[in-house]
């Protein structure tokens, strides 16, 4: 993976246990949205992706480039695979039961991705220090081993619900079924 130094984890940077407090694993991982455009099931043209935590420490998903995603014709849309990688990393910092936003996304695009291929995405940290999470994606196509079409690096920065009630709405969210709590 190219990155910059600024989601490159600080030595010494601890990755926090699976034991902490997160979902066992094994636990598939439910919307936190519906609407989403990552993992809502009500969007009509999101990425509907429906995570599980494999070891309780990474996340994986699937994601088949429809028509809704493409960019040059049938193929898929850089920004696109750029939602799904922030989606799946977004999904693998919740495992920490805080809520965090993206604050950096470096993304390297390996292959193109053709309208109908299923990438499988996997993400996972690399360390927290503070505030800060330095996480990682891949996106491989047409299996768990197949070739990587694209790679992500994430900056995620740790945020209050104030944040989101401030500048969201909070309420929509608390209003929806959660597999488990963020803030228990
Ligand atoms: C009810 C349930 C709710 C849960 C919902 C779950 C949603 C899941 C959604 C999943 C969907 C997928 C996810 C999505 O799509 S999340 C949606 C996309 N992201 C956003 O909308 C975030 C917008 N940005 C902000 O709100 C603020 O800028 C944040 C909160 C990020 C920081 O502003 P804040 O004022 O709070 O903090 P700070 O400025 O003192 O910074 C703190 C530290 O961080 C460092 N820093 C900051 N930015 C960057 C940067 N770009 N590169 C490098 N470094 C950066 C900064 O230098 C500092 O470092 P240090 O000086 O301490 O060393």
């Amino acid at each position: 993976m190219t990155r910059s130094s600024l989601t490159t984890p600080p030595a010494g940077a601890a990755v926090p246990s699976p034991e902490a407090g997160g979902p066992e694993p094994g636990t598939t991982l439910g919307s936190h949205y519906s609407r989403c455009f990552g993992c809502g099931t009500e969007h009509p043209t999101g990425l509907h992706l429906a995570a599980r935590t494999p070891d309780g420490a990474t996340v994986e998903a699937e994601f088949t480039v429809g028509e809704a995603h493409q960019g040059a014709p049938r193929l898929a849309h850089g920004g696109v695979l750029a939602a799904a990688m922030d989606e799946v990393i977004g999904m693998s910092v919740y495992l920490f039961r805080k809520p965090y936003v993206t604050g950096r996304l470096e993304t390297d695009y390996l292959l193109p991705v053709p309208v109908g291929t299923t990438l499988h995405l996997r993400a996972w940290c690399n360390g927290i220090v503070g505030r800060k999470a330095y996480l990682e994606a891949e996106g491989r196509i047409g299996a768990p081993d197949g070739p990587v079409a694209v790679r992500a690096a994430a900056l995620f920065i740790e945020v209050d619900m104030a944040h989101f009630a401030e500048h969201g709405d909070v309420a929509a969210i608390a209003a929806e079924h959660h597999d488990y709590e963020v803030n228990p």
